[in-house]
């Protein structure tokens, strides 16, 4: 069956259906869908078949098409950089003599199946581990990815996989339709406060933290403290997990005295690392999402290229310097151990002459994949009036906000949990923000680990609504 193709640029055409190829042993395990995208158009460098391989949760999380185009264009993309017409017809024809092989490799399984008595059916795909069978110290081992890969019928992937995709897609509607927030406590409050800094400062003498606040900070050794001396031989454990009686600081990142799933997962993303995969300047059209999204926004040189630095082992991938304004354009990053993707954006108010807030702001509201923005806000300001005028601008729209204080050490404690108690006061009237406050300090790494289980959870959720989709159009196609 073929599937109407949407227009994408230059290209229309048709999609062929989608065929499983385990391309390698890692990947036997997570299945590519080949997309062929007949060409058209005198503008192509070549005429006849454009083939590549999306992996199976775009396909899923995107729908066909879209996936479909992200594959073309990246196959364009790649055809124009290096590869000449010849080179690419040479790989489709290893490709082809591979897909072969592993079609004869089948037809033997099921010859000898037959031998010993067991019927295989004809025309069986692969059959993929199922997260259920793994043993559960793999399970540890592969973190995010065993909740990810349930099996899912791919073994007839004929029509109903393609159907499915295209309700899936059909179903996907971001935030707008989907249920932004899974946060029972999220506020539907709306924009209104822009307190000058005078009053901020006034309402900080004032304020009264509550005990819990304080005995948070306390206890995650928050703030401009000075952080225990470490004694000869010993490390800082590579996750800074706060003061924990259990932890004797040299036993690593993986046992930070937490010992839950969430923990080990936030463990996995600090030993991952980040890679850049799209850029885009704030005015021009931005890519298509290959996965779910999170973006890190705030006004300039809060910290945000920092933190997204600190967030995995990879130091300084994303530019960050004492200048407003360092990062300039949308910078999307692939994280190896979230199957989420890391958007580091322009800070609005000053930046060298240049003001990307309205851009941002435009790009939030419109992009539906992106699915959970994180408000940077300075420990030493609270929330500016930039701030508030940016909130403003971006209304009802956009996804579900999560606040983080940053730089956190650079306030004492004491004046932290003042800060943090204003902040938790003020986002109560800030349209769908979550009503909670991660404190972080991307240069010392307190609070780290809260955020990487903050994306963990977040990951997991949005797994879990793919899923929970999938089952439901399973239901209706077998209806
Ligand atoms: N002390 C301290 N400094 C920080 C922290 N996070 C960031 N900084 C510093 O703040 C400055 C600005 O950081 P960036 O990451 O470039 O800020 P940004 O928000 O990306 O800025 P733009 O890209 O210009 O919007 C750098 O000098 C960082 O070293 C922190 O947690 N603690
Ligand atoms: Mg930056």
């Amino acid at each position: 069956m073929d599937v109407p193709w949407q227009r994408v640029g230059s290209w229309v055409g048709t999609v062929e259906r989608p065929e499983v190829v385990p391309l390698s042993r890692h990947t036997a395990a997570r299945p590519h869908a080949k997309v062929i995208v007949p060409t058209a158009g005198p503008a192509e460098p070549h005429d006849g078949h454009c083939a590549a391989t999306v992996s199976r949760e775009s396909v899923w999380l995107l729908g066909f098409t879209a996936a479909a185009a992200a594959a073309s264009r990246r196959c364009r993309s790649r055809l124009c950089r290096r590869a000449s017409v010849s080179t690419f017809r040479k790989r489709e024809e290893k490709r082809e003599r591979r897909r072969r092989w592993l079609q004869g490799l089948e037809k033997v399984d099921a010859e000898a199946a037959e031998a010993e008595g067991t019927s295989v059916p004809s025309g069986k795909a692969p059959v993929f581990a199922s997260a259920a069978e793994e043993s559960s110290s793999t399970k540890l081992r592969r973190g995010l990815r065993s909740e990810m890969e349930e099996p899912l019928d791919w073994n007839n992937p004929g029509t109903n996989v393609l159907e499915k995709a295209r309700l899936a897609a059909e179903d996907w509607g971001g935030w707008d339709e989907a249920g932004w927030s899974a946060d029972p406590a999220a506020s539907a409050g709306s924009v209104e406060a822009i307190p000058l800094p005078g009053f901020f400062r006034m309402r900080r003498a004032q304020a009264e933290p509550p005990k819990a606040i304080k005995e948070f900070i306390a206890l995650h050794q928050l703030g401009n403290v000075k952080l225990p001396k470490l004694k000869r031989g010993e490390h800082r454990p590579a996750i800074f997990a706060g003061f924990d009686p259990a932890h004797d600081g040299r036993r690593g990142a993986v046992d930070d005295g937490r010992g839950d799933t969430l923990g080990r997962m936030a463990a996995a993303v600090h030993k991952g690392f980040l890679r850049q995969r799209a850029r885009c300047h704030p005015s021009s059209s931005p890519p298509l999402a290959e996965r779910p999204e999170v973006a890190f926004i705030g006004a300039s040189n809060v910290g945000k290229s920092s933190l997204l630095n600190s967030l995995t082992r990879t130091q300084q991938l994303a530019p960050a310097k004492d200048d407003p304004g360092v990062t300039r354009s949308i910078d999307w990053y692939k994280c190896s151990r979230l199957p989420l993707d890391v958007i580091d954006l322009p800070g609005y108010g000053y930046a060298k002459g240049a003001e990307f807030g309205p851009l941002v702001a435009q790009f939030l509201q419109s992009r539906k994949s992106l699915r959970v923005l994180y408000c940077l806000v300075d420990a030493r300001t609270g929330i500016r009036p930039t701030d508030w005028r940016f909130y403003a601008s971006l209304g009802n729209r956009g996804p579900e906000k999560v606040f983080i204080l940053t730089k956190c050490d650079m306030v004492v404690p004491k004046m932290l949990a003042k800060v943090a108690t204003l902040v938790l006061e003020d986002i109560r009237s800030i349209p769908r923000s979550s009503q909670r406050l991660i404190m972080v300090s991307a240069r010392q790494g307190q609070g780290l680990h809260d955020l990487r289980c903050h994306l963990c959870s977040r990951a997991v959720t949005l797994m879990r609504e793919l899923r929970r989709r999938q089952r439901e159009h399973s239901e209706l196609s077998e209806q």
